[in-house]
C-alpha cells in the first residue's frame, strides 16, 4: 500500500470514529433527555380541586364574580403554590404563585408564555399589550424612558389641574351637607381625564356634568360588556379568524354577519381608532410648528405622546416605531390605565370609609405636611415622602390587587421549577419541577402571591397599613419574588410588567392627598359594598342591580 493510500485510510477511519462517537453521544443525550422528561412530574400529579364539569372545568370558579375570592383562597390554603386546575373540555392547567415558578414564567422565559387577552390586536392594534418577542422588546425600549421619574415629575401640574377639577365637582355636590356620591364613577372619570391630558394632551371630560358627555367615555364603558356578549366566539373563533383570514376578507365577513353586538363592537373599535389617529395627527402637526405652539396645548408638550413622538424622531432607524405602533399605544394606555387605577383608588376610599381611624391619621399627616411646606400643591418629592399615605396605598394594592390573575399559554414544552418541594397528589412524592406541555394554560395568581402566609406572615390576610412602617419580614425580602414594585405582584414582574406603575402611584397619591384633606368619607347606610372578581375587580351594591358603583357619604372634613 502506498504511503498516500494509507494516509487516506487513516483519515477515513478517524472520520468514521468521530461520526460514531458523535452519534453515540447524541443518542445517550437524547435517551437521557427522554428519560428525564419521562421522570419529570406532570401537571396531573399535582394536587388540585375537583372539576365542576368536564365542559367548563374550574373556569367559572376561577373568575366567579361572587365566589372567585373563596375559590382562590381555598386553592392557596388547601393545595399550596403549585396546583392543578381544569380548563375547558377536561384540559389540565397549571395554577401558581410560587416565586421561582413565577420567575420562570414572567422573567426568564417571558416570551415562551403568550398572554391570553380579552380583545387582543382587534381592539388595540399593535400596542404594547399585544406584542411579543423582538417587537415587544423594541416598543419597550422606546416606551420605558417615556415613563421615567423625570417625566412623571414634569406631569405633576397636569395631574393637579385635573384633580382640582374633581375637587371642585365634589365640593359643589356636598356644599349643603353630607351627600351620597358614586365615587367609582368619579374615579373612572378622573382616571380617563388624567391619562387623556397627561397621556396625549387631550381632554375627554369637563368634570362638570353629572355624567360624562364625550363619546369616548361612553364607548369605553360599553366596550367590555359588549365584548362579554360576544362570549366564546371572542376567545375561540376570533383568534383563528385573525390568524388565517386576511384583513379585507375578515372585514367583509364581519360586515355581512347578521350579529348586532359584533357590529356594535366594530363601530366602537373603529371610533376609538379614528380618535387616536386624529389626536396623533394634531400632536404631530403642533410639534412641527415648534415648542411655542406645543406649550399652548393641554399637555404643554409634557404628555406621554409628545415625548414619544419626539424621542421616536431622533431614534436610530432600527429602534424607530412606525405610526401605527405609536397610534396603537393610545387605546392600549387608556385600556391599561383607566379601570385598574380607578378601581384601585375606589378600593382605598372604601377602606378609608370602613376605617375612620386610618382616614384621620392620613388626614393629619397631610395637614402637618401642608403646614410644614406652606404650599397649596406638594412637589413630587414632598408627596412621595408622606409615609402613611404610601403605606395605605401599598397595603391596599397588596391585599386587593385590581388584576387578580394573569393567564398565559405555553408556546413550547417546558419544565417549570418551584422554590420548595410540593407534595404530589399521591401524598408520597416530592415535586420540585413540573413538565408543562406546549399549549397549556398557565394561571399566575397575583392575588395569592400578595396574600401568601408563608411570605408575608400570619397576618397576611389582614389590611394593616402599619406593616409598611417597619422593616418587612425576611420571608418576603429574601423570597426572590419577581415583583417590579415593593415585593408586590400587583404590577407583575419581568419585561412585561406594568410600564405605568409609577404613573399610577403618582395619580393615586395626588388624588388621595387632595381629597382626604378636604373631604370626609363614610359608609352609606344600608348599602353594603361587595367587590366582584372579574378581569379587574370592581364594587357593586349587595342586592343591587349588579352595575359597578361605590356609593359613599361625602362631606367637607
Ligand atoms: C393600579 C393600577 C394598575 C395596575 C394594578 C396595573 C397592573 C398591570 C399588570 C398586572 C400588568 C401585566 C399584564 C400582563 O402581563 O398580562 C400591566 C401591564 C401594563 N400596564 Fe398596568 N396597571 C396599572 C396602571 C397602569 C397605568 C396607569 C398605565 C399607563 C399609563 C398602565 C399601562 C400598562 C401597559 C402598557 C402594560 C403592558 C406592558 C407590557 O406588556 O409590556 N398600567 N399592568
Amino acid at each position: 500500500m502506498s504511503l498516500q493510500a494509507s494516509r487516506i485510510d487513516a483519515t477515513y477511519t478517524t472520520l468514521l470514529q468521530s461520526i460514531f462517537v458523535t452519534f453515540l453521544a447524541a443518542s445517550i443525550w437524547s435517551l437521557f433527555r427522554r428519560n428525564r422528561k419521562a421522570s419529570i412530574p406532570l401537571i396531573s400529579q399535582l394536587p388540585g380541586p375537583p372539576s365542576q364539569s368536564w365542559l367548563k372545568g374550574n373556569h367559572e370558579q376561577l373568575f366567579g364574580l361572587t365566589d372567585g375570592w373563596e375559590f382562590h383562597e381555598t386553592l392557596a390554603e388547601k393545595y399550596g403554590p403549585a396546583v392543578q386546575i381544569k380548563g375547558f373540555f377536561g384540559s389540565k392547567q397549571f395554577y401558581t404563585f410560587d416565586p421561582q415558578a413565577m420567575h420562570h414564567i414572567l422573567v426568564k422565559h417571558v416570551f415562551s408564555f403568550t398572554p391570553i387577552r380579552t380583545g387582543g390586536t382587534l381592539l388595540f392594534g399593535n400596542g404594547l399589550l399585544n406584542m411579543s418577542g423582538e417587537q415587544h422588546r423594541k416598543q419597550r425600549k422606546m416606551l420605558n424612558p417615556v415613563f421615567s421619574i423625570a417625566h412623571m415629575r414634569s406631569m405633576m401640574p397636569i395631574f393637579y389641574d385635573v384633580v382640582d377639577q374633581l375637587e371642585t365637582a365634589l365640593s359643589q355636590r356636598v356644599h349643603s351637607g353630607p351627600t351620597e356620591i358614586d365615587l367609582l364613577s368619579w374615579m373612572t372619570r378622573t382616571a380617563l381625564e388624567l391619562i387623556g391630558q397627561s397621556g396625549f394632551g387631550y381632554s375627554f371630560d369637563n368634570m362638570v356634568d353629572d355624567v360624562p358627555k364625550h363619546r369616548y367615555s361612553i364607548v369605553i364603558k360599553e366596550l367590555m360588556p359588549s365584548l362579554a356578549r360576544l362570549s366564546i366566539a371572542r376567545t375561540s373563533i376570533f383568534p383563528l379568524v385573525i390568524k388565517f383570514i386576511p384583513t379585507r376578507i375578515r372585514t367583509f365577513l364581519m360586515n355581512i354577519t347578521p350579529w348586532k353586538t359584533l357590529h356594535e363592537v366594530r363601530d366602537m373599535v373603529n371610533y376609538m381608532h379614528e380618535l387616536s389617529v386624529h389626536v396623533y395627527q394634531e400632536k404631530k402637526h403642533a410639534l412641527e410648528q415648534g415648542d411655542e405652539v406645543v406649550a399652548m396645548q393641554i399637555g404643554r408638550g409634557k404628555d406621554l405622546l409628545s415625548i414619544l413622538i419626539k424621542d421616536n424622531m431622533v431614534a436610530d432607524s432600527e429602534d424607530k416605531l412606525n405610526e401605527d405602533e405609536i397610534i396603537a399605544q393610545m387605546s392600549t394606555f387608556i385600556f391599561a390605565a383607566m379601570d385598574t387605577t380607578s378601581n384601585g383608588l375606589s378600593r382605598i376610599l372604601h377602606l378609608l370609609a370602613m376605617h375612620p381611624d386610618v382616614q384621620d391619621k392620613m388626614r393629619r399627616e397631610i395637614l402637618e405636611a401642608r403646614n410644614r411646606h406652606q404650599r397649596e400643591r406638594f412637589s413630587y418629592d414632598e408627596l412621595v415622602a408622606l409615609p402613611y399615605l404610601d403605606a395605605v396605598c401599598r397595603e391596599t394594592l397588596r391585599l386587593h390587587p385590581p388584576v387578580t390573575s394573569l393567564i398565559r399559554k405555553s408556546d413550547e414544552d417546558t419544565v417549570i421549577p418551584v422554590s420548595h418541594p410540593v407534595q404530589g397528589k399521591d401524598g408520597n412524592s416530592e415535586i420540585t419541577e413540573i413538565f408543562v406541555p406546549k399549549s397549556t394554560a398557565v394561571v399566575v395568581s397575583l392575588l395569592n402571591a400578595n396574600r401568601s402566609l408563608e411570605l408575608w406572615g400570619p397576618d397576611a390576610l389582614e389590611w394593616k397599613p402599619e406593616r409598611w412602617l417597619s422593616p418587612l419580614p425576611e420571608s418576603i425580602t429574601d423570597s426572590r419574588i419577581p415583583a417590579i414594585y415593593a415585593y408586590l405582584m400587583t404590577f407583575s414582574g419581568g419585561s412585561r410588567a406594568c410600564i405605568g406603575f409609577k404613573f399610577s402611584q403618582l395619580e393615586m397619591k395626588v388624588v388621595l392627598s387632595m381629597l382626604v384633606e378636604k373631604f370626609n368619607f363614610s359608609l352609606a347606610p344600608k348599602k353594603s359594598i361587595f367587590w366582584q372578581m372579574s378581569l379587574i375587580s370592581s364594587p357593586v351594591v349587595d342586592g343591587g342591580d349588579g352595575h359597578s358603583q361605590l356609593p359613599l357619604i361625602v362631606e367637607l372634613a
